[in-house]
């Protein structure tokens, strides 16, 4: 227990006999002759301060504990925002260090530093904003994204956002706006306000999976309604287990009428049929979406013709499942805001095996994902690999990088 609060109930606890005697006696003066109210009000007012005294106890102390250093670092707050005002992508001597031990405390005050609202758990759900003044002072205001992870579904952009939303300068809205897919017609004042408050010191990122390949004009939408200077972060992965996490996710859609639409769309009553025409391996069904959106590299070119080559990053899915603080890592640096994620934040959850975020609170991913994948037939995954490699190969020279999946499977 803190002590100033402790004193106080040592002194209630103490006195409760002449408490009780003090009230009795004011209470015998103002109704002598109600016997019964004067006993009754007095040990009413007794309990009162009893339960006083337990709620005191009772309190959380890591909440106070919390408030408090908060409240100490006020003062370093205001130097930091007078003094260095962050410019996004200018990594300065000053602000690439962070202090690598600090808790999960300490992590929350570095947090609440750059936000625009309190610390909240869990950390990603921003919900209670900063007073008025506190929020004017932090050039708080819904800002248009900075950076936008355009894809690609079923590579893990939503762990990778989850993942992201934790470094204390990025701050992104839980789901995904669709805006330039399908709600354009909602006009950018509707976009804007899908974003969440952003400090000064933060940049905000969303991310519709569907955009890298759909569209076919969302580069250039996106280039003309955000700044010409957006970032772009594309996740890639297998395409043949990308597929296979497609199938599995339309066959478990909850929405029936979705889910006849997908049928009759792209679905057979296996997977080797809906990826094959009429099954025979040498029949790629290329106007199923499910493998199309695995080609990556003939969307590729949409983008090289909005955005210079150094403003796309492309995210290895397989390493990022394998090993995600190095990838993330790599995300930092090209955003160019201060390093934060480490390796020993990510533990790996044991019953899905993917890896989850323990630091600085429990984080893994829905569960909707991480279902059951059925075995795909041998032949089928060998003919899928023989089919994607010759357009990986060419992916990974455009861009100059290579991915570690390529060739896995053939
Ligand atoms: N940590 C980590 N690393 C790598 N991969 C991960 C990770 N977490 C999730 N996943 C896998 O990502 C699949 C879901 O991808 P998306 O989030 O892009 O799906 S969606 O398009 O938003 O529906 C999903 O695929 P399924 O297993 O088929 O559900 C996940 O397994």
């Amino acid at each position: 227990m803190d002590r100033p609060q402790a004193s106080l109930a040592t002194v209630i606890l103490q006195n409760a006999s002449l408490i009780k005697e003090k009230v009795e006696d004011s209470l015998h003066r103002a109704f002598s002759r109600r016997g019964f109210y004067k006993w009754a009000l007095g040990y009413l007012t007794l309990f009162t301060c009893l339960a006083l005294v337990v709620s005191m106890a009772k309190s959380p102390r890591g909440d106070r504990a919390t408030t408090r250093s908060l409240l100490a670092e006020k003062s370093s707050l205001t130097n930091l925002l007078n003094d260095s005002e962050y410019v996004h992508g200018v990594v300065s001597d000053d602000y690439t260090t962070w202090d690598a031990s600090f808790d999960a405390k300490r992590y929350m005050v570095e947090r609440w530093k750059t936000s625009c609202y309190y610390p909240t758990h869990p950390i990603y759900r921003l919900n209670k904003l900063l007073k008025v003044d506190e929020m004017k002072r932090r050039g708080c205001v819904r800002r248009l994204p900075e950076v936008v992870i355009a894809g690609v579904r079923k590579c893990g952009t939503g762990t990778l956002l989850r993942f992201l939303n934790f470094h204390p300068h990025l701050v992104g809205p839980k789901d995904e706006t669709h805006y330039f897919d399908s709600l354009t017609e909602h006009g950018v004042q509707w976009y804007r306000e899908q974003m969440p408050f952003s400090s000064r010191l933060q940049m905000t990122i969303e991310k519709t999976p569907t955009y890298y390949f759909r569209p076919f004009d969302a580069p250039k939408r996106i280039r003309q309604t955000l700044s010409s200077n957006v970032r772009i972060l594309v996740i890639l992965c297998d395409p043949v287990r990308r597929i296979v996490s497609d199938y599995v996710e339309f066959i478990n859609k909850t929405d029936k009428a979705e889910q006849d639409y997908m049928q009759r769309k792209t679905l057979a009553e296996s997977i080797e049929s809906t990826v094959f025409e009429q099954a025979r391996p040498d029949n790629v069904n290329t106007h199923n979406e499910m493998v199309d959106v695995g080609i990556y590299v003939k969307y590729l070119f949409r983008w090289l013709e909005q955005f210079p080559r150094s403003q796309i990053h492309f995210i290895d899915g397989d390493n990022f499942r394998n090993n995600p603080a190095e990838e993330l890592q790599k995300v930092e640096k090209f955003l160019g805001v201060r390093p934060f994620f480490r390796e020993e934040h990510f533990r790996k959850d044991s019953v899905k095996g993917q890896y989850c975020m323990a630091f600085p609170q429990m984080t893994c991913m829905p569960s909707s994902k991480g279902r059951e994948h059925p075995e795909l037939k041998e032949w089928a995954k060998k003919r899928l690999c023989e089919f994607y490699s010759p357009f990986d190969r060419a992916l990974a020279t455009l861009v100059k990088q290579n991915f570690t999946w390529i060739g896995k499977n053939c």
